[in-house]
């Protein structure tokens, strides 16, 4: 059996305060949260606005400092092994939409008058092939001038970038929301690709569940910082074991309680610890 790509073990983290330290007496955000996930697995992260999702991605984007046996990245911790993002072996796409700093990861100032051609082709050690591909899957127009490109446009460019390097693990946080309809298509269609071809991981935090009904592998869903259940979609399928109709009302149901329903911390005793069996 082969190594889970993402390990994480007991997991509980709190945001620093002003003072570098946990507010004492606080409580912790993530708590006892254990997680395997396996190559080739498209894991959908799901929960209400501030269960977690996003701190989750971000310490296993190495964001974060945890303890280094907690959080494992294709065996590694992201944080202390900054090889592991510079590599592009683990990339990390997300981040709320700021025209001035989105594209300060790749150290482009955004305030001169650049294209997409010259942020795109200014990632250095990339596969001419794959870039091609991934300038047609997202539709870039190399001409775009990046400094009146629309959101959505900015967006193409920029996850086209975070793409090019053929990465083991992906983490994704909501970064399709500017993307249009048929964008969006092509770009889950070629991620499941990757994770088909290449044994690729993906962990996709997300509310837009447009489209994703054959999308993912596995179903995540996280409340209040505690990990309430995690399952492969054959499961859920299995479970269900009806008419397509009941399943899909079935899973309409597990991702409205994913999005939908507001937990009160008393109100969140789910299971804390959980394995993907796949
Ligand atoms: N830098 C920070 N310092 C302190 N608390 C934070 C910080 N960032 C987030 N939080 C808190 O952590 C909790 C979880 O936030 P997080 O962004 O991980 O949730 P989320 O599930 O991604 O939510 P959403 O669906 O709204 O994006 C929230 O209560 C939020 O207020």
């Amino acid at each position: 059996m082969r190594d889970p790509t993402v390990q994480i073990s007991n997991l509980s983290f709190t945001y620093p305060g002003i003072d570098g330290h946990p507010p004492p007496g606080s409580s912790p955000l993530i708590a006892n949260f254990s997680l395997a996930v396996n190559s080739g697995d498209r894991c959908l992260l799901v929960g209400s606005n501030g269960a977690g999702k996003t701190t989750i991605l971000k310490i296993l984007g190495g964001k974060h400092m945890v303890d280094p046996h907690m959080v494992r990245v294709l065996g590694r911790s992201a944080f202390h092994d900054t090889a592991l993002t510079s590599s592009g072996d683990l990339c990390y796409l997300g981040g709320e939409w700021r025209r001035d700093v989105a594209f300060a990861g790749f150290e482009v100032p955004l305030q001169m008058d650049v294209s997409a051609e010259k942020m795109i082709f200014g990632v250095l050690g990339v596969d001419p092939q794959r870039r091609d591909e991934l300038i047609k899957v997202l539709g870039v127009d190399l001409s775009w001038r990046m400094h009146r490109a629309s959101d959505g446009q900015r967006r193409r460019v920029q996850i086209c970038m975070g793409l090019l390097k053929p990465f083991k693990v992906l983490l994704l946080d909501e970064i399709t929301i500017d993307l249009d309809v048929l964008a969006r298509a092509d770009l889950l269609k070629f991620l499941r690709k990757e994770c088909e071809d290449r044994d690729a991981t993906i962990v996709y935090a997300t509310h837009i569940f447009d489209g994703l009904e054959n999308w993912p592998s596995h179903i995540v869903y996280v409340a209040n910082g505690k990990l309430q259940l995690a399952m492969p979609m054959e499961k859920v399928k299995e479970i269900s074991n009806m008419s397509l109709m009941v399943r899909n009302m079935f899973l309409i149901e597990l991702l409205r309680v994913g999005l939908g329903k507001r937990e009160t911390k008393r109100g969140s005793e789910g299971k804390s610890e959980r394995q993907m069996d796949s």
